[in-house]
């Protein structure tokens, strides 16, 4: 398990992290989230090693990662870092021998990752005359050439189309096994949501929610769904119910429980027939906007 335990970073007067604690369990993939300069890339990078941190500190199962583990992660930087004028296939192969291994083991690496990744016939080509789709995903391919013991990837799905954020996902679980875990930062919630097991969601610097997604919605408070036959602006008169949005007959609202939910039903059908009625799923962007208010 990886684990980022009290970390505190500031750039001048500036707390970028504080105390920021959370785990990132083997074979399940943990989502990171969190508007824009709330810390993640600062997090990752201090897991990867290029930058220190002022206080806390990164275990791996239980002991403090050294440089020599660090090298046998994968990572997707988020200023990413290839070289635009090598060719694709040298650029693996060089990578994969920074990461210590044989010239034939980066060579079968990479081939393997460039066929899977419909780029072998680009092989030969420079870098910079590939798409930007392509060449993030030559990228994820750098992260993945030494078959990682863990991988960190800073925003791996920007930029990118839905089929080939589908083709990259399908790659991540082939090349995932059960003992690697798996960190990656995105705000595409949508996307997180389908992906990912477990979430940190991080607010100026803090850790605000974490933990697996199906918990974190479940703690949320409850909304409803109500349409009725007519016009359903009457609940915002209703005292002391959180109404979240109201569209002509259709109406969201929160209720503590099923009890409170069904008294605002009885008064619905006091007033007019019903049309439907019912909890509505908890979407990730609910949990994201409740954890950072
Ligand atoms: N090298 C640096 N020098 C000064 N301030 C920095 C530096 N790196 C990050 N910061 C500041 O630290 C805060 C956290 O930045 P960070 O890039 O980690 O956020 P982020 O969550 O990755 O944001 P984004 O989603 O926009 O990439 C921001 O306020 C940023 O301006």
């Amino acid at each position: 398990m990886l684990r980022v335990a009290g970390l505190t970073r500031r750039f001048g007067e500036q707390l970028a992290l504080d105390d920021v604690t959370f785990d990132v369990v083997p074979g399940r993939m943990t989502g990171f989230v969190g508007a824009n300069g709330a810390g993640k890339t600062t997090t990752m990078r201090i897991i990867l090693g290029v930058l220190a941190a002022n206080a806390g500190e990164v275990r791996w199962h239980g002991e403090l990662l050294t440089q020599k583990t660090r090298r046998e992660f994968g990572y997707m930087p988020e200023e990413r870092g290839l070289y635009p004028k090598m060719k694709i296939r040298d650029q693996l192969v060089f990578f994969g021998r920074l990461h210590g291994l044989s010239v034939g083991k980066a060579t079968e690496r990479t081939d393997k990752l460039l066929s899977r990744l419909g780029l072998a016939e680009r092989a030969t080509d420079v870098l910079e005359t590939l798409s930007l789709g392509n060449q993030q995903r030559v990228q994820i391919a750098v992260a993945l050439i030494h078959e990682p013991i863990a991988l960190v990837l800073d925003e791996p799905f920007s930029g990118l189309d839905p089929l080939a954020v589908d083709a990259m996902v399908d790659l991540l679980r082939e090349e995932v096994t059960p003992e690697v875990p798996v960190l990656f930062s995105s705000h595409q919630l949508d996307l997180v949501e389908r992906l990912c097991d477990d979430l940190v969601v991080l607010s100026r610097g803090k850790v605000v929610a974490a933990g697996p997604v199906a918990e974190l919605a479940a703690s949320q408070t409850p909304t409803y769904r109500l349409v009725v036959d007519g016009d359903a602006g009457w609940l915002r008169d209703l005292p002391g119910l959180h109404v979240r949005d109201v569209a002509g007959g259709t109406a969201l609202f929160d209720a503590e429980d099923e009890a409170s939910a069904q008294q605002i039903l009885q008064q619905a059908i006091s007033r007019g027939p019903v049309l439907e009625f019912g909890p509505e799923r908890v979407a990730l962007s609910d949990v994201f906007r409740e954890a950072t208010r």
